[in-house]
């Protein structure tokens, strides 16, 4: 059976239809991303699995348990991080896990022994009686991690896990995410607008956009859409330049004004050995070699002819988060 299976589930806000009837499904101890641009729908969707919101068509199963019909069992069985802090700023670390501890049935020495265990999982035992007021950023979504995880989840949800944070600590967060899957098999379902963190954590990705999913696989499935990968070759002799190359591997090859010759091959790094095995049977010296696999923002301006990249907005996207935090507090 799968963690999560949705069907056909929609949401509309009014007469505006944010969510148009997504089905999908996720396997167990998998890490699945909804990739997609901001405003394509991607917390909406999320608060439908984590039932914080009631869907308004299709159904989704969520641990066993369906999110309309069940879903305080559904709660019981998941973790949630949300893309805005929902920590209370004047508790201290352990005072905000011990209170959710509570809330989800847990005390005494099973409570405190757990919260120690998550708090070191995410390097923040030594601040364990530090008011949160006083955290980084960085340190305050480690917390809402360790939190999330204290109950024993079956499947964390992870709105935007990153957003916000320097490079440093959303590599620390992957792994984290990565290690929560690799040591506990955890089924994670999270949301993104970043291609890399996609790239770098999913086994599967979704990517959505005006609330319908354009696109489903792996990273390198989806790049396959696109097409072959490309290869950049100087040549040393210029005779040999102006020729195209021949042989099984190359998909097409075209000289460039520049002098430098464009191959196409379906994997770059598997068609390297033969390229170079090649060049020296025919004598050609390779002076330089480049090659560009496609990118998730590929796929996506294939699929939408946008740019996923553009949309990402980059430091105002930073501003985008503080102010939202300055008005959450
Ligand atoms: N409560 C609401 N009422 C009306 N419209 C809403 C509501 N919540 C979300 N929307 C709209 O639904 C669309 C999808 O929003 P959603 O927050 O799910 O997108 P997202 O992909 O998570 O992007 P972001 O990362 O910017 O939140 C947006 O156009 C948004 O304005």
């Amino acid at each position: 059976m799968s963690a999560i299976e949705a069907e056909n589930l929609g949401k509309k806000f009014g007469d505006f239809e944010a969510v148009k009837g997504v089905s999908f499904k996720v396997k167990k101890g998998e890490i699945f991303a909804f990739l997609g641009p901001n405003g394509a729908g991607k917390t909406t969707t999320i608060h439908m699995l984590v039932t914080l919101l009631k869907p308004t068509s299709g159904r989704a199963i969520v641990a066993g348990h369906d999110v309309l019909k069940e879903p305080d069992k559904v709660r019981k069985k998941i973790g949630i991080v949300f893309q805005d802090p929902s920590l209370d700023r004047e508790l201290t670390a352990y005072e905000n896990m011990y209170i959710h501890g509570k809330i989800y049935g847990l005390s005494g020495i099973e409570l405190e022994k757990r919260i120690m265990e998550m708090l070191r999982f995410v390097e923040l035992e030594d601040f364990k009686d530090k008011q949160v007021k006083f955290f980084s950023g960085g340190m305050q979504r480690r917390l809402e991690i360790a939190r999330a995880l204290l109950h024993e989840p079956e499947i964390l949800f992870l709105d935007e896990p990153t957003i916000g944070l320097d490079p440093q600590t959303r590599a620390h967060i992957w792994e984290y995410i990565k290690r929560m899957k690799e040591e506990h098999n955890m089924t994670i379902f999270l949301t993104t607008h970043y291609m890399d963190e996609a790239e770098q954590l999913a086994d599967r990705i979704a990517i959505i956009d005006h609330g319908k999913i354009i696109a489903e696989g792996t990273a390198e499935e989806l790049k396959k859409l696109v097409g072959n990968d490309v290869i950049y070759v100087r040549i040393a002799n210029g005779k040999e330049s102006t020729q195209c190359l021949n042989a099984e591997f190359i998909r097409g090859c075209k000289v460039l004004p520049d002098g430098r010759v464009r191959l196409e091959v379906i994997n770059a790094a598997e068609a390297l050995p033969e390229l170079f095995e090649l060049a020296q049977q025919s004598g050609i010296k390779i002076l330089e070699v480049t090659y560009h696999r496609p990118t998730l923002n590929d796929v996506f301006l294939y699929l939408t002819g946008r740019e996923l990249r553009e949309e990402e907005g980059g430091s105002l996207d930073m501003m985008r988060t503080m102010v939202r935090r300055r008005f959450a507090r």
